[in-house]
């Protein structure tokens, strides 16, 4: 396959209908799910010549954990529904890749299972900080125990968004003998409680839990992105949830320019939401990321062909990235610079 948008189609044809809507599907409108797509396409690259560029460099350090390339797994529910081995094909995808898995709090294998399946694996935890202060220690005990480097705390959420395509589907509930494992709490199943009420002062409370660093995902406003420089988070990762949260939110690529400006170099600054291509990563990366993450398109490669599906979505991409750079006349990554991207039409 050459393109991501044929991981789609395949996963397409693969899927129950309901699941391809829940993965694929946005909030409300899905304006915002349709412009993180279609903002990429509206920025071009300005390819510099003649520059003698040496051997290609896509290696980076994020939080202390290495990435050979500068695409990083998002964290996504439910892997189990695009295929039987879930999250642990992913894990082990990841691992092939050389790149860091953000596993979801949502996923449907356990965590210490995630990591038991790829050992070696750079993985990270995202967190909804539940209400229940104990029970979030919990999470990030487990989290730290399991091997996890860092915490990605979703902020994005303090309800979820309205997802039409799941309400007319019905689609409510995992099906009979999937849960969320790491909601495991003695014989039940805790539900993820998505609470309106958290506030700079949980991730203040957070901060003092655990030496892990904090990355916040779902950063959209700059007064936020410097609020968090105050509260001692160590990355932002500037996310409209791919357009599953707050509809009408812009495309997270134009979203990142102004958090990149108010957080001033200070902390790494990561995007996801409609990376599709190469081209869109060197986009964000010549706007200010230190990387991007990619969520439905490794979904779409694990519901196609499991763990080689997921592993051939990443692959692509990395060779995609080389290709891209190497016509900008760059070796390395830190090559990328504002100047070479303008505005298309
Ligand atoms: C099916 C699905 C499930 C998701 N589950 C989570 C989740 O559990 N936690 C979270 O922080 N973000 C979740 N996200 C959001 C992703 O982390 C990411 O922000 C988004 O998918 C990026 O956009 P992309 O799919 O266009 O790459 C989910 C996204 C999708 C599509
Ligand atoms: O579907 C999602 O986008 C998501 O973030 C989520 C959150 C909690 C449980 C399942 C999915």
């Amino acid at each position: 396959m050459e393109s991501l948008g044929e991981f789609e189609a395949a996963a397409r044809s693969r899927l129950d209908p309901a699941y391809y809507d829940y993965f694929a599907g946005g909030a409300g409108d899905e304006v915002t799910l349709r412009a993180n797509e279609a903002a990429f396409d509206r920025l071009a690259l300005l390819p510099r010549v003649l520059r003698g560029a040496g051997k290609l460099q896509l290696d980076v350090t994020l939080l202390g954990s290495h990435a050979a390339m500068p695409v990083l797994v998002a964290p996504t529910a439910f892997h189990r529904l695009a295929d039987p081995e879930g999250e642990r094909a992913t894990a082990r995808a990841a691992r092939t890749a050389e790149t860091i898995m953000i596993v979801s709090m949502a996923s449907t294998v356990a965590v210490e299972d995630v990591a038991a399946a790829a050992p070696g694996a750079e993985l990270w935890f995202q967190l909804y900080i539940q209400p229940d202060p104990a029970f979030t220690e919990t999470l990030v005990r487990r989290a730290e125990a399991a091997g996890c480097k860092a915490l990605v705390v979703t902020v994005d959420s303090p309800t979820l968004g309205a997802r039409a395509r799941d309400r007319r589907n019905g689609f409510h509930d995992l099906p009979e003998g999937m849960y969320c494992e790491n909601l495991r709490d003695g014989a039940r199943v805790r539900p993820i409680v998505m609470s309106p009420e958290l506030s700079w002062a949980h991730i203040d409370q957070l901060r003092d839990m655990t030496a892990l660093p904090i990355a916040l995902k779902g950063v959209a406003h700059p007064a936020d992105a410097r609020l968090a420089l105050d509260h001692g988070v160590a990355a932002l990762l500037v996310s409209n949830h791919g357009g599953r949260q707050l509809d009408t939110v812009p495309a997270a690529i134009d979203l990142l320019p102004d958090i990149v400006s108010a957080v001033g170099g200070a902390i790494p600054v990561l995007l996801d939401g409609g990376v599709r291509r190469g081209t869109d990563v060197l986009k964000a990366l010549a706007l200010g990321a230190a990387a991007v993450a990619v969520g439905r398109p490794v979904i779409w490669g694990l519901a196609a062909d499991g763990e080689r599906g997921a592993g051939r979505v990443l692959s692509l991409l990395r060779s995609e990235v080389e290709r891209a750079l190497t016509l900008c006349g760059c070796a390395s990554i830190d090559e990328l610079e504002p100047g070479m991207v303008r505005r298309a039409c």
